[in-house]
């Protein structure tokens, strides 16, 4: 897929209007950073469900990265039907966010972008801090300044974390105090304080989502609920028979990422900006993960895991589980995927693959031992 720039904007779509005629709207546009990323991908789809033009920020890199988004794109030479827009950008580099601001002319920005695994977080902190934290202070202003050039009203998103949270104890909410256990999730409470800062400071319609685990089966590979959807396929159909991984004793609460952004997008559809937990408020830990996971498969992790401790992190974060009583009252959402429901999915979609795999493996195009 290519990426492309300057497309001549589609304007309008047609809305009922409740006396059984239609009435001519202007399209909303929204810019979402991260579109590549799981939650990029269903929050686009969800955008483009509603009528949005939606527009994505991409980073250059030598491999196509926009597999998650691939089915949903249309050759953009095809005006009327090509909603998704994608442009070269990046958090670090704040004269292409303001550029494509002014360009795009966002009625909301979406701030999915991150460098977003915690362990990783250790190895490359800087990095981490410089997109996480300053990238999200970059953007912030780069909204407040077109604001303030052009006149126009544009509503920010912030995609914070309860890693946040870290070491405080469950349930967490949005008063609960933060207690970051790794470079990226100190990132994001800087990128949460500057978030409220923009809007006490400047009136900026801003809102943090502060969204438990959420997960799919399009859920990065290294991530540890696809890591074991994606070993526990390869098992079943004989591709692996290990699978290595750290502290199985922490406990998260995940939802399922295709609900999650709804509350992203309602967070913004409010009469004022707020701060908002998004969680299933249950709680279960990698284990009871291998249980179901395994289990539904008729296979037992005992005969098929091995801990490692390379995957342990020098400080972890035990429990989280959210109470999101608030959103729940105030934005009327409520998770519609439960736990058991959503492994189940990931391991049903990871079955798959490693049943296309192991066919390219018995074919000779792929060797076995190359990891996903
Ligand atoms: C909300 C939050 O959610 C995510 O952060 P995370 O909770 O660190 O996610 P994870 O899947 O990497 O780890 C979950 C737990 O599982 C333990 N664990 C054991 N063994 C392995 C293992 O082998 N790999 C991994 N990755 N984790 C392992 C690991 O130590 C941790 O306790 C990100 O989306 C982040 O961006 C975010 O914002």
């Amino acid at each position: 897929m290519a990426s492309q720039d300057n497309v001549p904007r589609s304007d309008s779509t047609t809305t009922p209007n409740g006396n059984g005629n239609s009435e001519i709207v202007p399209r909303k546009i929204a810019l979402v950073t991260g579109i590549t990323g799981q939650d990029g991908s269903y929050l686009t789809e969800f955008l483009l469900g509603k009528g949005y033009e939606v527009h994505g920020l991409i980073r250059r890199s030598s491999n196509f990265n926009t597999q998650r988004i691939n089915h949903i794109y249309v050759d953009p030479h095809n005006v009327n039907k090509a909603r998704m827009k994608l442009h070269y950008g990046d958090l670090a580099d704040a004269s292409s966010l303001r550029r494509w601001l002014d360009e795009i002319k966002p009625d909301e920005v979406y701030n999915l972008a991150a460098q977003s695994h915690v362990a990783v977080s250790f190895e490359i902190p800087d990095y981490t801090a410089d997109v996480v934290a300053t990238g999200a202070l970059r953007l912030l202003e780069a909204v407040r300044s077109h604001i303030v050039d052009s006149g126009r009203t544009v509503k920010y998103y912030q995609a914070g974390s309860s890693e946040m949270f870290g070491s405080t104890p469950p349930p967490q909410s949005e008063t609960t105090p933060f207690h970051p256990r790794s470079p990226y999730a100190a990132s994001k409470v800087a990128a949460h304080w500057y978030t409220v800062n923009y809007r006490e400071a400047y009136g900026l319609y801003a809102c943090n989502g502060i969204l438990f685990n959420h997960e799919s089966p399009r859920r990065g590979e290294n991530f540890v609920t696809r890591k074991i959807t994606r070993a526990l396929g390869r098992i079943k159909v004989g591709l692996q028979t290990k699978l290595f991984l750290g502290n199985i004793q922490a406990s998260r609460d995940w939802g399922f990422a295709g609900d999650y952004v709804e509350a992203m997008w309602l967070m913004l559809q409010q009469d004022k900006p707020d701060d908002y937990v998004v969680a299933t408020e249950e709680s279960h830990t990698v284990e009871e993960f291998l249980d179901v996971s395994f289990g539904y498969l008729g296979l037992n992790w005992k005969d098929h895991v091995e801990i490692d401790k390379r995957y342990f992190r020098p400080t972890e974060v035990d429990n989280l589980k959210g109470d999101a009583s608030k959103t729940k009252e105030m934005l009327g959402w409520k998770p519609k995927v439960g736990f058991e429901q959503l492994v189940k999915m990931m391991v049903d979609e990871d079955l798959e693959l490693a049943k296309r795999e192991k066919v390219l493996v018995d074919a000779g195009y792929m060797d076995a031992k190359q990891q996903p």
